[in-house]
Parts: C-alpha cells; structure tokens; sequence
C-alpha cells in the first residue's frame, strides 16, 4: 500500500493531478530524481533555477520536480517573496535538504526553531521584528543600530588589524595574497578570521584574537565550510540520503570531529560563563567597547538559563551560540569577499569609493556612525555588491498547509525557493542591464526596483536577518579601510567558479588578488 502511494506520487501525481502541473516551468528533469542532477552539476548553486527566471522573467511562478518528482516551486515575483517570506511566512518551515545541508554546521537554534518556537526565541533574543513597522525592519534588544554603532571602534581596530595582514602579505609575496594552498586561501581566510573576532566580541564577549593567530575555531570552520570536492559531493547526497554517520571517506570524518570540536569549544566557554555567573563574577566578560548590552551568551544566560520559567538548557545555548557564530561570520567574509572582487574588476570604483572616504576623513578623521552611514556611494556599493553577489544562495521552504501564494493554490508538502539573485537579475524589475555590476543605479531607481522586497540580500519579514545592522556596519567600515589603503587587482576578471552545492555563494579555490598600496591613502 505504501508503496503504491510513493509510486502514485511519484508518477502519477505530478503529471495529472497536481494543481500546479499547469505553471510554466522546464521539463528537462530526469528520471526520478527531477532536476537534482542538473541543480548539482550546473557549476552555480543558483544555476539552473537563473536560467528559468530568463526564459520566463514575468511569470510569478515557475515549477519544476524536486527529487521523487516531488512539487517545487522557484518564487519569480515580488508579490511572492512578500507572502512566502512575510505575510504568510508561518506557512511554511525550513526544507529537510536545507537542515541537512547546514544544521550540523549552524546548530539547532533560531535558524531552525519554527513557529511559534520560532516567534518566543526571536522575541528572546531581543530580535523581533515589529509587524507594524515591518519593512523598516524595526528590531528591539541587542541587534538594535543604537546597541550595534556602540561597537564602531572595534569595527575599526578590528579592520585596521586586516589591513596589516595585507599590508604584511604584500611585503612578503608581492602583493599577491591569495595562495592555492590546502584549498584554503589567504584572502576569504582574513576575512573569515576578522568576521569570526568581530562576532566573538559580539556573541561570547570574548576576544578570539584570530587576525593574530589563527585558533582551532578558524581551521574547524574552513573544515566544514570550505571542504575539497569529495567532501562537496558528500554533502550533495546527504541533503537527499543522509550519509554524515559513515566512517569515510576522510572528508566526511574531518567534517564530523570538525563539527564536534566546535560544539565542545562552544560548550566549555558557555559553561565557564555559566559558572562565573553564578559565582557573581559578573564583569568577566569584555565590556570594553562600552556597548549598552551585554554580550549574547551573558544575555541568553541571564535571560533563558536563569529564568524562572520557560528556560533554556545549556545545550541550547550552545546551539544557539553555534548559530550565531557561525551565520555571523561566514556571511559577512562572503559578503567581503566578492566586494574585493568587484572592486578588483571595477578600478574607476575603487577609486570612487576611495575619494568619498578621504574626503570625509579630512573633515572628520574618526568617523561617527552617522558619518559612515551618510556616505552615498559607499551605500551604493555595498547594496550592489549584496544585490549582485548574495552570500546566501537560497532560502528554501516547505508549506505546512494549503497556502495562496502569488494567486496560485500551492498545496501542503510543496517546497517553495525564494533566492534573491533570482529576483536581483530579474530584467523586468532591475532593468535590461540587472546583471551588470552598477552602484551608480540605486541612485535612479524607478518601477518595481523601488519596491522593498526586489532587494532580498536580509530576507524579509519575521525570519529575515535578525544580525542585518551588525553585518552592514561591520561590512562598509572594513570596505573603507580597505579602499583608503590599497588597490586591488583580481587575478580572474572574468566567470568564477563557485562551490555548488553550498548554502553560501563561495569561490571555489580561494579568490586571487593581486594587491598593492594605494598612490594616495588615508
Ligand atoms: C552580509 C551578511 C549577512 C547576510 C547577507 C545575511 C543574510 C541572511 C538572510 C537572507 C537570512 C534570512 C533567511 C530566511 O529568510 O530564512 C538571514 C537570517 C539570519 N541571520 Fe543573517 N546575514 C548576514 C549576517 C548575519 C550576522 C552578522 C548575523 C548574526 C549576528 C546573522 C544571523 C542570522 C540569523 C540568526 C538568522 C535567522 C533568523 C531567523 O530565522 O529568525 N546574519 N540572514
């Protein structure tokens, strides 16, 4: 019986019962497993589902089979990301693939909590999106702008520190700082180290002073992120048969202790915290920043461990601070690394963006928060660079129940993919030239381009990016830094390959650069 009902849903069902078996859509899939083979083969994680949205660029919909021919449904308008992202977002749950794919890397907390779970730790974590102001995207608690610009100055030593790490790599290799090595890469790895002690002050209250040396927390996290193509494939295959508990091969195993090492790391500095708490070791923590709030494990701790009632156990502080460690930093060292890529191909923006920041530092050597804000082509830049290079691929969901979304009955069980560079590259809403690279346009947008949701780098709505503030000052205070200091060259100007699959947009190999001093700096 069971049987024949898979074998129903498999070949029967999608082709003449399903309510969607009308929405455009490609028919190219194979055999069983829909377009899973092409999804993996295609060389972009977000290719083939690109290549639909230009062949059907004004349809809201388009439909295509999942693995088992199951339901799927690429989201191409921005009345659909409104609903599925916001005003019906609770209709739906992250996909079993996407748990797969990174709940082992990210941890079980926020990212994954659902529902009304979901809506109590988002207003715990002082991160709750207000309904009213929605797209204002109006958060209370620690992740508010007023808490997140007390951390400017270690924002800026923090990026000073990055550029003597470049400054040293161009005394020693002549500028070229990015190196084949282990398939890790000196550039994306600055970055990953810089991100990783800024959300170590900002998670832990701790300094993990990785731009000095790297720790163990740095070469776990390139383990499971930056894994070489066995280990690529692997996670390829457990997103649809789960396969990490094999013994090998040795991709898998490193990617298993690696995983494990980081939850023990993160579990022995939370029960430290724990325990400095309750001794009334209050102070232990870094405050030297003279933020208004604490860090977010002494306040997860105050807030959840000790409270009276609907507490959360350790474990789940861990997991949360995993979730946070981990989306907090690789994020934004993805967000870093493509802007120096644009700005390795787009010297005129270099040198624009250069301009703009010594001219405010004559004016005003230790620039405020308002100050930096008020930059306009900075601004520009750092929009264009997260609308054309979106560190996170897609944002997959499944609906828990019957929904409508843009006019269109999508039955229970159906997966739905919003992905932001769908709607980025979409010529009917960012015009004829959406893939070029031009921060000049925000300057001049009209039509659909104007409306909030046609930029979807944060998400939307009350799952949409709770660390939105963080990442944005954090990213244009090192983009001036680095565009005050030095030019940059990028090796490859032209296709990049990509990791695929991945969560994140990722170069495959590391990012070369050839950097140099700038003729005129700060
Ligand atoms: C450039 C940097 C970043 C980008 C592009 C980015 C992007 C995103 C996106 C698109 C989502 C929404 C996913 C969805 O709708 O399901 C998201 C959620 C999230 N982000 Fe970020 N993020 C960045 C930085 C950060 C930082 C710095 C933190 C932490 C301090 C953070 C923590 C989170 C968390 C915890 C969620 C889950 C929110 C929830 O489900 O309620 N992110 N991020």
């Amino acid at each position: 019986m069971f049987l024949a009902y898979q074998a129903y849903r498999a070949f029967v069902y999608p082709y003449f019962v399903s309510p969607l078996r009308d929405l455009p859509g490609p028919k190219d899939h194979h055999f069983f497993v829909g377009q899973t083979i092409h999804q993996f083969t295609s060389g972009h994680p977000e290719e083939p589902f690109r290549s639909w949205m230009r062949k059907w660029p004004e349809v809201p919909l388009i439909r295509y089979f999942g693995f088992a021919n199951s339901d799927a449904v690429l989201i191409n308008s921005l009345q659909g990301y409104k609903e599925v992202l916001h005003t019906k977002c609770y209709s739906f749950v992250r996909t079993t693939g996407f748990r797969r794919l990174i709940q082992d890397i990210i941890g079980i907390g926020l990212v994954f909590a659902e529902g009304e779970n979901h809506r109590r730790q988002r207003r715990a974590l002082g991160g709750m999106t207000s309904l009213i102001l929605n797209l204002a995207l109006t958060q209370l608690g620690l992740f508010i702008v007023s808490n997140i610009k007390s951390y400017l100055p270690m924002f800026k030593e923090k990026a000073a520190g990055l550029a003597r790490e470049f400054e040293k790599a161009i005394a020693h290799n002549g500028g070229l700082i990015e190196e084949q090595q282990a398939d890790t890469s000196p550039v994306k790895d600055a970055y990953s180290r810089v991100t990783l002690d800024v959300i170590g002050i900002f998670a832990l209250g701790m300094e993990l002073k990785n731009l000095d040396t790297p720790t163990e927390f740095v070469q776990c996290y390139q383990i499971v992120f930056d894994p070489p193509r066995s280990g690529q494939i692997l996670a390829a295959i457990n997103m649809i048969l789960p396969i990490r508990w094999l013994p090998f091969p040795k991709a898998n195993r490193a990617f298993v202790e690696a995983n494990a090492r980081l939850r023990e790391m993160i579990g022995q500095i939370t029960q430290q915290r724990i325990d400095e708490m309750l001794a009334g070791k209050k102070d232990s923590y870094v405050q030297k920043y003279d933020a208004p709030n604490k860090d977010l494990l002494t306040y997860m701790i105050e807030e959840k461990y000790l409270a009276a009632k609907d507490k959360w156990t350790k474990e789940d502080l861990v997991e949360q601070v995993m979730n946070f460690v981990a989306t907090g930093h690789e994020t934004t060292a993805s967000a870093l690394t493509w802007a120096t890529y644009a700005l390795g191909v787009h010297h005129d923006i270099t040198r624009r963006l250069r301009a703009e920041a010594l001219e405010l530092l004559k004016r005003s050597p230790d620039p405020s928060f308002t100050d930096i804000e008020n930059l306009p082509y900075l601004n520009n830049f750092v929009r264009e660079s997260l609308r054309i290079y979106c560190p996170v691929n897609g944002i997959p969901r499944l609906a828990i129940e019957d929904v409508v979304i843009a006019g269109t009955h999508i039955p229970k069980g159906t997966t739905v993919i919003p992905m932001p560079s769908v709607i980025s590259f979409n010529p009917t809403i960012w015009g004829e030239d959406a893939e070029e690279f031009n921060p000049d346009r925000w300057d001049k947008l009209s039509g659909l381009a104007t409306d909030p949701y046609a930029w979807a780098a944060f998400g939307h709505g009350p799952r949409s990016c709770i660390g939105k503030a963080l990442a944005m000052l954090n990213f244009k205070t090192i983009i001036m830094e680095l565009v005050t200091s030095f030019d940059f060259d990028a090796v490859n100007k032209g296709k990049v390959e990509v990791v695929n699959p991945a969560g994140q947009l990722r170069p495959q190999g590391g990012m070369w650069m050839k950097v140099t001093k700038a003729a005129e700096t700060k």
